[in-house]
């Protein structure tokens, strides 16, 4: 089944929507300077509430803290003091990062655009983590073009930018990517949770074929 991760949370009313509606993973934004950012005691408390809407619904969820360009003693310091299971690193930071997190016994996502990508394994580069590819600019709501992608990762991927209620079917019909990732497609402005929009994109997802 397509793994759906619904990101940029920063209220547990949106919290809820995306896990009661069946997200398997909830995303929030700790790099600073988005109008997503949430602190670390803030993203702990919606860290709670993941964890108990998963339990009244008898299901397990994610939760994901979305850096970029911090430095490991800051970015582990925020995951711990939110409590999440994952860190998801959007931007140039080395391997050593991501194995010092992994060995603190954070799960890791390496979200590169999807030129990176293909920038990257033509020089013989992998990842041990989940990949995510982006657009260029996180956040910006915007699809990378099917010429920036070189040949998908073999492995699990998770197709993000620019997705929506109404082309993410379209869109993994055409990847095949094993999992979404979603935040403007699912706001009615910048920055603003749209439930309704939540819950038609995990809709949307779980129909996909
Ligand atoms: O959302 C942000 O503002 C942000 C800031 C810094 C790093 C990452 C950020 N977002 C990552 C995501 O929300 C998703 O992983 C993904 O890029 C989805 O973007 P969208 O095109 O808005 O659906």
């Amino acid at each position: 089944m397509l793994w759906v991760k619904i990101c940029g949370l920063s209220t547990p009313e949106a919290v809820e929507a995306a896990v009661e509606s069946g997200a398997d993973a909830v995303g929030f934004v700790l790099a600073p300077g988005s109008p997503r950012t949430v602190g670390a005691a803030l993203a702990a408390r919606l860290v709670a509430a993941a964890r108990d809407a998963a339990a009244r619904a008898g299901r397990e969820i994610e939760t994901v803290a979305v850096v970029r360009d911090q430095t490991l003693e800051e970015v582990a310091a925020l995951a711990r003091e939110a409590g999440v299971d994952t860190v998801q690193l959007h931007g140039d930071e080395p391997d050593a990062t991501a194995d010092a997190l992994r060995g603190a016994g954070f799960r890791v996502i390496r979200a590169l655009s999807a030129g990176e990508y293909t920038r990257r394994t033509a020089t013989g580069w992998s990842s041990p983590d989940r990949l995510l590819l982006d657009a260029a600019v996180p956040g910006s709501g915007e699809r990378f073009s099917d010429d920036e992608l070189g040949a998908p990762p073999a492995g699990f991927w998770a197709l993000a930018g620019g997705l929506s209620p109404q082309n993410v079917g379209e869109a993994v019909a055409a990847l095949r990517p094993g999992g979404v990732d979603v935040s403007s497609g699912v706001e009615s402005s910048r920055g603003v949770k749209d439930l309704g929009l939540i819950r038609a994109f995990l809709q949307a997802a779980r129909t996909v074929l």
